[in-house]
């Protein structure tokens, strides 16, 4: 970690972006940098702002993992099968997990959304369908303006340059162009089994560019 000056410090170097945090070692934003000199403040640009509360990940998965090695022996943490694709600004988050069970319908995902995020990451098991999208650009900015740290959606997107606009930490197995049913049906808070693994409402999402990581507890490395 390189300190830069005596209240932000430069966290970590991924591919062009880098992390700065405060003295408590808090997110304070990413940056990406545009000189492909070495490595200075001033090359970087300052990319995204962060909202008050919502958590980013300042630990990589691969330290999470070398970290804790008995919590991936008993199971306590787990990482998904690399099957989802990385859309939005937000290339590492974490954050308490809320689930929601759906099924080609997303009137509970835009439920959920339109609440406070407080720096959770909302977990969408759309059982896999990729005949329709679950979250678009509207909902991606919802999730932004209230404080949601990521979404991951086992299932579709759309709006994915919007997506990709947005300051928020989007997972999912692709995009489709058709909108989903609206009826409300589905499941909020209940265990989803995602990409070979269970989730439970509650628990610890961390996600970078190498994977996503569930854990029973908040981790540290
Ligand atoms: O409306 C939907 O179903 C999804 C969408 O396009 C958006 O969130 O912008
Ligand atoms: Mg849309």
């Amino acid at each position: 970690m390189q300190v830069l000056s005596n209240s932000v410090k430069l966290a970590r170097v991924l591919g062009t972006r880098m992390i700065l945090l405060n003295s408590n070692n808090q997110f304070l934003s990413s940056l990406t940098q545009f000189s492909t000199s070495p490595l200075s403040s001033l090359q970087f640009q300052l990319r995204t702002k962060s909202s008050s509360g919502r958590h980013r990940a300042a630990i990589a998965t691969a330290d999470v993992c070398d970290s804790n090695a008995a919590l991936l022996v008993n199971g306590d943490l787990r990482a998904l099968d690399p099957i989802f694709k990385i859309y939005g600004q937000g290339l590492a988050f974490s954050g308490p997990i809320v689930t929601v069970k759906v099924f080609e319908d997303n009137v509970l995902v835009r439920q959920l959304l339109e609440t406070e995020g407080n720096g959770r990451v909302l977990v969408i098991d759309g059982g896999g369908s990729t005949r329709c999208a679950l979250v678009g650009g509207n909902l991606a900015q919802w999730a932004h303006d209230m404080a949601w740290a990521g979404i991951i959606v086992n299932g579709c997107i759309r709006d994915v340059d919007e997506i990709n606009a947005c300051d928020i930490g989007v997972r999912a197995l692709g995009s489709n162009p058709l909108k989903s049913n609206k009826k409300a049906v589905g499941e909020k808070h209940v265990p989803v089994q995602i990409a070979g693994t269970l989730i439970h409402d509650g628990e610890w999402l961390y996600a970078d560019s190498d994977g996503i990581l569930i854990s029973k507890t908040q981790l540290s490395v």
